[in-house]
């Protein structure tokens, strides 16, 4: 055998080698896992060979032409491929004594003498070293460890936490980690949220709750099996923001080095089952670890050396020899990827692989790595297809796990991912009847026909045409799977795009405040809520170039479409009677919103993005529901003037506004104002359907919205609402008399005559991710959960009461306020119990519950931050008044007072003028012309409900 010193006193590298903390010997000493790379981090891992290589630095020696280039080319950093395929001595001073070209298996436990290099394998190993070393090079990170598996390197990685820890996990994890988590859960005190990671904002209300011990966020990207694109980069900035001592780990076995190094993104710990793709070959178990930063090394050094799951010397040995060839692999079986994910798409199967251009996340993924890999996923929409498919597959081997030279085929619900509960795969959309195909270097077109053989086989396909080389072949759908043109957006349709049949409308809707009952209606509780008097406004103008766009001035986003590319053909059967709009349990076509996400530019800008998916959603959808290919090229401005996502329904208001100028523009409501207008009303059955449609677009910005916000944006007033879940009915109460107060209730003694005083926080959520978090809390704790939802609901039914009554005397009605406030406070705890309390909501109860101030304050709608609606008893005075709204100011909040139970939405057909002008200084010697359109895009708050109001016209619901 060989003999490696490995123990180096002195080391050769430009950059200095930094040491690792040895357990064994409670020293430091330079073992090879530890190598300092470039710190200005090149695209490609820095070099860290000395073979090659020449010091940067020219000296005067290299004045002639041939030894300046020839110096200049070896002082060029080796490219992946090239460090793969070179492995270097950890210490290049010592060399093996017989100039092995192979790096020697050290295969002894223990080592002879004292104070040397290795004592003891469980600690150290000069292979093991030696392939630490390597992958430390590769991976452009300072340190490397290998243990006995992609999950003994994610159990290592989680002794790095300590009881009462908090981890922030995605929901399309591998079944494995899942296991390892429920584990923590019940014997380590470790509790882990799942949150959607496409997403970066939706980890936000976990990172900024600081009664959360998030200690970790575990993140994979693509994930498996739905291949889904979490932005490792804005993630970890995110993290660093709001929780700077979190670590981000990330599971990069999908990508290698190759394709990722999620380092170099900002994240902390990455670690790669070497059973996949760096070993290749599907003949060894192990898993390695990276980072840089030396405290979190010397944790993990030191758990890996207590329960001694380092790697065997042998395994060091083949997962060296494989890693090797690690691009060449995966240049092979990625090339061999994208062919069978067009072949499978081609055909209309869904399939989830970012090298597909269709994919949602392809922007996000193309940022943050250098290729779409070699795993993807498809769905039959049947699992005993599914199963009769992977049965019949003979190429294709049955097979866990992935990244082995032979292409396997699996379904992961069945096998990877069996190990999560059926309902918890359920809840977090993983589809029963999905294949993953993990893709070899096997002939493309013998992995295409084997598939193309089991498709056939399991009558997943049929032949339609056998004239040709090759048969053509179509698709055959499950019952009940809605026949669409799946040809995704290869076939673009021309059409002559129309004008609208309204030049230009301006509509409006109104915010709302929820009083009882929030999140507890989106199960089947009631809730009271009432439309207050801010609101968000749409402006639709005719435009003749064939496009539509939108221009969301609040979230500085605007774009336009080329009609003639959008997706028509998955919107082509007619979706909903144009009587009644959709129905209320019409869910948006996963498809359609994958599709359409597909089309904007700044994938980036996600509030934007799902308000702009929304607004194209309706848009399409009514065209569709018109049924006449009438697509008028129009453009939408949207203003608001509600603090956007703080509780108080700016979706449901842009989801109105946006609903009822297309009704009207497009003719499919009459007009109540303006030129040829019919009757100055908006009937009941008008704002039923502006309610209807906007329902709609709720719901693909919110995912499962009761409903609720919609409601009272349309038809205003104040209302006891209930969803009609399971089979029981829903209900829409008017809260007080309607008459003469247009179709909905607009407002009621009671409720109206109320003051109400709103906090904006300013502390950011979604209410997406936390409807989602209490819907998954109810899911895994029904018994804590459902109790808080009957006592939510008998205090929305103790409160529906007593608005309904109209008090006799003054006592009476100071008692009814009294009580509605007990009841604030009761309905505040309950939703701090359903997890999405705040502390800036606390600090702004604290405020509000002060003396000498002393009033009730809950906070409302999705809460996590957002907004707090205070109840402002009639005897409390304007100035005690003006005194709370300086002390919440003056902690950095902001404050509405409004009444509630105003008005729905509106509708006004401005002015042919568009560009009439009017004065925008007031009294000043110069004041300028301001056009009124940039009067509508620029004023803010008050101003534009001000500027708004001045349009004349109004009608409203
Ligand atoms: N004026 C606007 N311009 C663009 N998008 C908007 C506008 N108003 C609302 N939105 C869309 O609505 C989303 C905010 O909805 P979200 O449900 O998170 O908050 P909210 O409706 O204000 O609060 P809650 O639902 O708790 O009452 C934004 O991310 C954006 O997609
Ligand atoms: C949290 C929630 O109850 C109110 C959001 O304003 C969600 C809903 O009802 O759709």
């Amino acid at each position: 055998m060989s003999c490696l010193s490995a123990c180096p006193s002195t080391h050769s590298l430009s950059l200095p080698l930094s040491t690792t903390y040895c357990p064994a010997t409670e020293a430091t000493h330079p073992t090879a896992q530890s190598l300092s790379l470039s710190p200005d981090s090149p695209q490609q891992p820095a070099m860290a060979s000395t073979a090659g290589t020449v010091s940067p630095t020219l000296s005067s020696s290299h004045s002639d032409p041939a030894s300046l280039t020839s110096s200049l080319l070896r002082a060029r950093p080796y490219r992946f491929a090239t460090q793969c395929a070179t492995v270097d001595n950890p210490d290049p001073q010592h060399k093996d004594q017989y100039g092995s070209s192979s790096v020697p298996i050290y295969q002894t436990a223990t080592f002879k003498g004292m104070g040397g290099a290795y004592d003891y394998t469980r600690s150290g190993n000069p292979t093991r070293s030696h392939l630490e070393h390597h992958i430390a090079k590769i991976s452009n990170a300072r340190h490397a460890f290998a243990v006995t598996s992609g999950m003994g390197a994610l159990d290592v990685i989680f002794r790095l936490l300590k009881p009462g820890d908090e981890i922030i996990a995605g929901n399309d994890l591998y079944g494995g980690s899942n296991r390892l988590i429920g584990y923590l859960k019940t014997n380590g005190g470790i509790t882990t949220h799942h949150v959607d990671t496409t997403d970066p904002e939706s980890l936000v209300p976990l990172l900024t709750d600081p009664a959360r011990k998030v200690a970790m966020v575990l993140l994979e990207s693509p994930t498996n099996p739905l291949l889904q694109i979490a932005d490792l980069e804005t993630i970890a900035r995110l993290v660093r923001q709001h929780r700077p001592e979190a670590l981000v780990v990330v599971d990069n076995t999908m990508m290698s080095p190759y394709l990722c190094r999620p380092l170099e993104l900002g994240c902390d710990v990455v670690y790669d089952s070497g059973t996949k793709y760096l070993s290749g070959h599907h003949d060894l178990m192990a898993g390695v670890i990276t980072c840089d930063r030396d405290d979190v090394a010397k944790g993990i050094a030191f758990t890996i050396n207590s329960i001694g799951n380092g790697l065997s010397p042998f395994d060091s040995f083949l997962l060296l020899r494989g890693v090797k060839t690690l691009s060449l692999r995966i240049d092979k079986q990625q090339a061999n990827s994208v062919l069978i994910a067009q072949y499978l798409d081609a055909l209309g199967f869904k399939v989830n692989y970012p090298g597909l251009p269709s994919h949602r996340g392809k922007a996000v993924h193309d940022r943050i790595a250098s290729g779409p890999g070699a795993v993807l996923s498809f769905e039959t929409g049947d699992v005993g297809m599914s199963e009769r498919i992977v049965g019949s597959a003979r190429l294709w081997g049955i097979s866990v796990s992935f990244g082995c030279i032979n292409s396997l085929i699996s379904m992961p619900c069945l096998m990877s991912h069996a190990s999560i509960d059926p309902a918890v795969r359920a809840a977090r959309n993983l589809p029963e009847d999905l294949i993953r195909l993990c893709v070899g270097i096997e002939d493309p077109q013998d992995l295409i026909d084997d598939l193309e053989a089991a498709l056939l086989e399991a009558g997943a396909v049929r032949v339609v045409d056998e004239a040709g080389a090759r048969a053509t072949l179509e698709r055959v759908r499950p019952a009940g799977e809605d026949v669409v043109e799946l040809s995704g957006l290869r076939e673009v349709q021309r059409f002559e795009a129309g004008r609208p049949e309204v030049e230009r409308v301006m509509t409006s809707a109104p915010g709302k405040v929820i009083l009882f009952g929030e999140h507890a209606v989106v199960h089947g509780v009631t809730a009271i809520a009432g439309a207050i008097d801010l609101r968000c406004y749409c402006l639709a103008e005719a435009r003749s170039d064939g496009h539509v766009s939108l221009s969301l001035p609040d979230l500085g986003y605007s774009q336009s479409w080329d009609l003639s590319t959008l997706p028509w053909h998955l919107v082509s059967a007619p979706l909903s009677s144009l009587k009644t709009g959709p129905k209320p349990d019409t869910v948006p076509s996963a498809e359609l919103l994958a599709l359409l996400a597909n089309q904007f530019v700044h994938q980036d800008q996600l509030k934007a993005v799902q308000a702009a998916q929304a607004f194209l959603y309706l848009y399409m959808h009514l065209c569709a529901a018109r049924g006449d290919a009438a697509r008028p090229a129009q453009s939408f401005t949207i203003r608001s003037g509600l603090p956007i996502g703080a509780g108080l329904g700016s979706s449901a208001a842009y989801s109105v506004a946006l609903a009822s100028a297309l009704l009207y523009s497009h003719g499919v409501l009459p007009l109540p104002s303006g030129p040829g207008a019919a009757e100055a009303r908006i009937t009941r059955t008008h704002a039923d359907l502006v309610n209807a449609h906007a329902f709609l677009a709720e719901k693909v910005i919110h995912g499962t919205p009761s409903g609720i916000d919609n409601t009272v944006a349309a038809l205003g007033g104040a209302v006891a609402f209930r969803r009609a879940v399971k089979g029981r009915e829903g209900m829409l109460e008017p809260l007080g008399p309607q008459e003469g107060e247009g179709a909905g209730s607009a407002a009621t003694a009671a409720a109206r005559g109320i003051r109400f005083l709103l906090t904006d926080t300013k502390v950011p959520r979604d209410t997406k991710t936390l409807v989602a978090g209490v819907a998954r809390r109810k899911l895994e704790e029904p018994d804590t959960i459902n109790p808080l939802f009957d006592s939510i609901q008998r205090i929305s039914d103790r409160a529906h009461s007593l608005l309904a009554s109209s008090p006799a005397s003054p006592s009476a009605r100071a008692s009814q306020l009294a009580e509605l406030s007990q009841l604030v406070e009761q309905n505040h705890a309950h939703l701090v119990s359903l997890g999405v309390g705040h502390a800036a909501l606390e600090a702004v109860r604290s405020t509000t519950g002060a003396q000498p101030w002393a009033l009730a304050t809950k906070l409302t709608g999705a809460g996590g931050g957002g907004c707090a609606v205070t109840v402002v008893p009639d005897d409390f005075s304007d100035e005690a008044l003006t005194s709370l709204r300086a002390a919440l100011a003056s902690s950095g909040f902001d404050t509405y007072s409004t009444t509630v139970g105003g008005r729905g939405f509106g509708i006004v057909v401005p002015s042919a003028e568009g560009g009439a002008e009017v004065d925008s200084a007031e009294g000043g010697a110069e004041q300028t012309k301001v056009p009124e359109r940039r009067r509508f895009e620029e004023s803010q708050g008050e101003e534009l409900a001000r500027w708004a109001e001045g349009v004349e016209g109004w009608v409203l619901a």
